[in-house]
């Protein structure tokens, strides 16, 4: 499992950001959600990106944005990704994309197999794919929540974009994760959080420590 590159979203001060970064992450993320514990400032963003290890892929989160929050991202933080987490559409996925000039991960929710034809239809004009569990009734945010995915759901024999496996991940099940799906990135937040939107350093080396093993 040792090339298994890891994402952790949801970032915000440095002493967890650095945490991740000499553990070993590929990416981390800040996310630009107000609805969420971990939304960050653009101010508070571009800090944290300028104090991102070479070679980690520092990663917008957003989601349904419009063109003006775009802009004022990517034009006070650097950046290597935009996460498309709302319910855009593909024809807004490719609009992005060529507006910024950055690739895009588009996450796709998943609650049964009826949803699995999203997969094809955002492998077109997405660089990447985020697979995660449709969020609960009642949550505020599309991500984030701590819940698990069917795996059964992300089992595909073929892919043609990467992906990441997002959901409830954590030290205790990320082995497992992958070995059931092939999947060869992971994603998550909550499960290294003693409180929603309170990383902590422990509990992020542990869970590079299970994907490391
Ligand atoms: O993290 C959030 O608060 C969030 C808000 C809005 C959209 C997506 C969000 N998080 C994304 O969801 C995955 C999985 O989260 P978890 O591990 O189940 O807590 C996370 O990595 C973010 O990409």
């Amino acid at each position: 499992m040792s090339d298994v590159r890891v994402k952790i979203c949801g970032l915000r001060d440095r002493t967890n950001l650095d945490a991740a970064c000499e553990a070993g992450v590929a990416y981390v993320g800040f996310v630009f959600f107000p609805k969420s514990p971990r939304n960050v400032t653009i101010d508070e963003a571009a800090d944290l990106a300028l104090a991102t290890k070479l070679g980690v892929a520092k990663v917008a989160l957003v989601v349904d944005p419009t063109d003006e929050l775009l802009d004022q991202i990517t034009g006070n933080v650097p950046l290597d990704m935009i996460q498309l987490h709302g319910t855009e559409t593909p024809e807004r996925v490719a609009e992005v994309r060529s507006r910024y000039g950055l690739p895009v991960m588009k996450a796709i929710g998943l609650s049964g197999p009826e949803d699995t034809p999203q997969i094809d239809i955002y492998a077109k004009v997405a660089d990447q794919l985020l697979i995660e569990p449709k969020a609960p009734k009642g949550s505020d945010r599309p991500g984030g929540n701590g819940v698990t995915l069917d795996w059964s759901l992300a089992r595909r024999k073929y892919w043609t974009r990467p992906w990441m496996l997002a959901g409830g991940l954590n030290a205790g099940n990320v082995a497992q994760a992958v070995d059931y799906t092939g999947a060869r990135q992971v994603d998550l937040s909550s499960g290294v959080e003693s409180a929603p939107g309170v990383k902590d350093p422990d509990m992020i080396r542990a869970f590079m420590k299970a994907v490391q093993a």
